[in-house]
């Protein structure tokens, strides 16, 4: 850690000034920090003419939390690293990055200012009708082209190794699948789900499921995942998606990403039986939501289907029983994983505004069950559900208030 310091604003701005030709006249450039995430610093550097670029840096310990968290900054090297990867595969929907800086543990990347986080669109009942085609699209092509399938032996372990990112992955391990289940000082439980979670900590079923998940996450290395891939990584406009934040990024189980991404379209439709008032925009909304996991899920499966009959490299993984079975696993793993996401975010450290901008605590408090049941339901039914649509009619949320 020699050379690192945490970057005032002006710091930020000679970073981004000595690694991009976009700016010329060094006099005009102005930054201001402005990230809102979890763990990092975000700055935006602009010069008088409107261009501008974000340097992002990793703090020595967690930005939520305080130096009483620290935390290793070469989550910097993983994110810019998981980025780059993932930009090759799949341009159109990654964000561009510029530079990294081991030493300053600093990216530089393109500015996506004309684009919005989907978090906040959906919170507003915004739709975007290219979504689950954009984004089938990313993590098919990333999924499968650092998968088995398509790389060789070496090669694969080789990445493995690249991208072990123990640290960060330790979090998840903690916060997805350890402490919901139990009384963890880290939990941010509001008191009107209190008894919801309660039972999580008595519901052995369910921890046994859970450590399944568990042991699958820390176990089962199939492709680079992003690892994190939630509505607040996301960026999104009437055109376009990009997804940012990859320093959750490592070898894991495919149906983690998928899972993710399916929990917080998922959150965004419990939260709006508490965010919107009027039911038939609700409605509205809510049916633009199942419509979008369908169909992000169909597409993401015949998308990666397509490419282990036509492109798998490994013969033995040639076999269609075998490529058959693969997304049945996959497709259990996905709802599994969807479900962990939904208890975390509900009873974890972590929440989401979906459910916390619900400024009526019992309304709020409603949405926090509905998603613990919900999780608890996807957990228990993965190997048995045959989509998404059957498990919402089976808890009747496509209309009842329950
Ligand atoms: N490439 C980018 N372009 C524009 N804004 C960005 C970009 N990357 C991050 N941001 C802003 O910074 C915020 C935090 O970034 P994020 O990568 O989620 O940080 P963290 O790793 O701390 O969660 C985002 O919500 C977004 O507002
Ligand atoms: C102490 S990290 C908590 C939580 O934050 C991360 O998300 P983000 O960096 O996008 O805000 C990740 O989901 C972690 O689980």
């Amino acid at each position: 850690m020699t050379d690192y310091r945490t970057f005032s604003p002006d710091d930020a701005m000679r970073f981004a000034d000595e690694h991009s030709e976009l700016f010329g006249d060094h006099s005009k450039l102005s930054c201001k920090e402005f990230g809102d995430g979890n763990l990092n610093l975000v700055f935006r550097v602009e010069n008088d003419k409107g261009s501008s670029l974000i340097v992002k840096q990793a703090l020595p310990y967690a930005r939520c939390v305080g130096e009483s968290w620290p935390l290793t900054i070469d989550r910097a090297r993983i994110e810019a690293e998981v980025l780059l990867a993932h930009r090759k595969l799949c341009p159109q929907h990654t964000v561009e990055v510029l530079h990294y800086d081991a030493a300053r543990a600093a990216i530089l990347m393109e500015d996506l200012k004309q684009y919005r986080i989907l978090r906040g669109e959906l919170i507003a009942a915004k739709q975007f009708p290219h979504l689950a085609t954009q984004l089938a699209s990313y993590l098919a092509n990333t999924l499968f082209y650092t998968s088995d399938f398509a790389l060789t032996g070496p090669g694969k372990k080789q990445q493995v190794g690249q991208f072990l990112n123990p640290e960060l992955c330790l979090i998840t391990e903690d916060l997805f699948f350890t402490d919901p289940y139990c009384n963890h000082e880290r939990n941010n439980i509001h008191a009107e789900i209190r008894a919801e979670a309660q039972q999580l900590w008595h519901d052995e079923t369910l921890q046994a499921e859970v450590a399944q998940l568990k042991a699958d996450f820390l176990s089962k290395p199939q492709a680079l995942l992003h690892g994190d891939v939630h509505s607040g990584s996301i960026f999104i406009n009437d055109e376009n998606c990009k997804v940012i934040d990859a320093e959750f990024g490592f070898y894991g189980p495919i149906g983690f990403d998928v899972g993710s991404l399916v929990a917080n379209l998922l959150l965004n439709y419990l939260g709006h039986f508490g965010l919107t008032a009027d039911s038939s925009r609700r409605q509205q909304h809510q049916d633009y939501l199942l419509q979008q996991i369908d169909s992000l899920w169909q597409q993401f499966a015949s998308q990666f289907k397509q490419l282990m009959a036509e492109e798998c490299k490994e013969p033995a993984l040639q076999n269609a029983l075998y490529q058959q079975r693969f997304m049945q696993q996959v497709w259990a793993d996905t709802l599994g994983y969807a479900g962990c996401e939904l208890i975390r975010r509900t009873v974890g450290l972590a929440h989401v505004a979906d459910l916390d901008s619900i400024s009526n605590s019992m309304l709020r408090g409603q949405c926090e069950a509905k998603a613990i049941k919900l999780g608890r339901e996807l957990i228990l039914q993965r190997h048995s559900l045959a989509n998404m649509a059957q498990l919402l009619t089976l808890l009747n949320y496509n209309t009842a208030e329950n």
